[in-house]
């Protein structure tokens, strides 16, 4: 799929900037992007993008200081300075993309504000699809993180035709606190949704058994609402079986995709040893139900979900049709709809790795969570209105004729 990116936000940016490092290591260009901030220097620290391409916003009311984890002010901004935006964004290019992503963390000031006025624009001047990849903060981060969260995805999910939820709290390790676990965090993120995303665009390494289109992620997502990502390793395939590609000297990372399909992980992914021998599409069952029932981006109820695509990547020695299609029943069996598309993608990897897509979810505990916080909030200011008023009254002051 060809994606413009766009990064609102310090989050939003430096996804963006990974997506675009990770496209052009390819030698693909499937992704372009821009990146749009409230603040001078988080701009300044995107490493990979043309500072053409970086666009500073409401410097007339923050004078390029930010937004200060204001949502209010952050959504004022993108209002309005809408046309430039679009400007900026139809300066870079937009008559063969297949889809906008706008990636932001929603518990900020700007991206968690920004990304909702955004999306709605995009809809209303173009037609591709417009999705929002959504960073949701941990609770330790505090509440008006939560509650900026809540809010924005609550609109965001009006706004965008899918959002794809990562969750931080779910993906810090124990005793790490999130902002030293961003970058790592930020990592995982671009290797699953960069497999995801990039789905459907032809190989330099053959074309699948079973080539995914871009209309197939679209129909995926067509439900709306939030979804989910899974992901799963394999083992390193042995150089043999990799035609000599298993690159365990010149990268240990598993080829020309290291960093892309990822490497053997200590804890965090469940791992297949494919190079033992056993039948192709029984490994392949196991990888994807694997990445389905293992960590998800955001942990939900998996049966929950409408729709869902699955994705097997890797050397094309390790492909396999059957192996596919019988994910694609297994998943159908498990989940709450029975629309399940699916594909292999060929690279030049020393592993495999299967992506599912599970899309509008019914169930997420922790978005479940946010969205009582925000209510319990928004009871709170009733009642201190209220009480507020009632004091007044008892003061002998009538605000209204005071
Ligand atoms: N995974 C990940 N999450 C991040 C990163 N940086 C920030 N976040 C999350 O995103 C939320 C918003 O942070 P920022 O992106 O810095 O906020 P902003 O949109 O720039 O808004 P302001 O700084 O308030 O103007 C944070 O509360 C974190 O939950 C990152 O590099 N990786």
């Amino acid at each position: 799929m060809r994606v413009f990116f766009i990064g609102f936000g310090q989050a939003g940016g430096k996804l963006v900037d990974m997506f675009l490092a990770q496209d052009r290591k390819l030698g693909s260009t499937s992704f372009r992007g821009i990146v749009i901030n409230t603040a001078r220097t988080d701009l300044m620290g995107i490493k990979n993008i043309p500072m053409e391409d970086r666009l500073l916003i409401g410097q007339t009311m923050v004078k390029g200081h930010g937004v200060g984890t204001d949502n209010v002010t952050g959504a004022k901004v993108a209002a309005d300075e809408i046309d430039t935006i679009i400007s900026a964004i139809d300066r870079r290019g937009t008559h063969d993309i297949d889809a906008f992503v706008v990636c932001a963390g929603l518990g900020g000031g700007t991206g968690s504000g920004g990304s909702p006025v955004l999306c709605r624009h995009l809809k209303r001047i173009y037609r591709e699809p417009v999705y929002a990849v959504g960073v949701i903060p941990a609770p330790e981060e505090g509440r008006l993180y939560s509650l900026n969260a809540a809010r924005s995805l609550s609109t965001l999910v009006n706004e965008a035709d899918n959002v794809i939820v990562f969750d931080n709290s779910a993906w810090k390790n124990d005793g790490e606190s999130v902002k030293s676990a961003y970058e790592r965090l930020n990592e995982e993120i671009v290797r699953r949704f960069g497999v995801l995303f990039r789905a459907g665009e032809v190989s330099k390494y053959g074309v699948g058994e079973m080539v995914v289109d871009s209309s197939e992620i679209i129909n995926t997502l067509r439900g709306g609402g939030i979804s989910s990502v899974g992901y799963a390793i394999s083992e390193a395939i042995p150089m043999a079986k990799n035609g000599g590609k298993s690159s365990s000297k010149k990268d240990n990372n598993g080829g020309l995709l290291s960093g892309i399909l990822g490497k053997k992980e200590k804890k965090a992914e469940p791992h297949v040893d494919i190079a033992s021998g056993e039948d192709k599409s029984a490994k392949i069952i196991g990888l994807v139900r694997r990445a389905m029932l293992g960590r998800l981006t955001l942990p939900c109820d998996y049966s929950t979900a409408e729709r869902a695509l699955v994705l097997v990547a890797g050397p094309p020695s390790e492909l396999d049709r059957k192996g596919v299609e019988k994910s694609k029943s297994w998943v159908e069996e498990n989940i709450a709809g029975v629309e399940v598309r699916g594909g292999d993608y060929p690279v030049d990897s020393g592993y495999v790795a299967a992506v599912v897509l599970l899309a509008t979810i019914g169930d997420a505990p922790r978005i479940r969570e946010l969205m009582e916080l925000a209510k319990e909030a928004k009871e709170e200011v009733v009642r201190s209105r209220e009480r507020s008023h009632t004091a007044m009254f008892e003061d002998g002051v009538d605000p209204l004729f005071e």
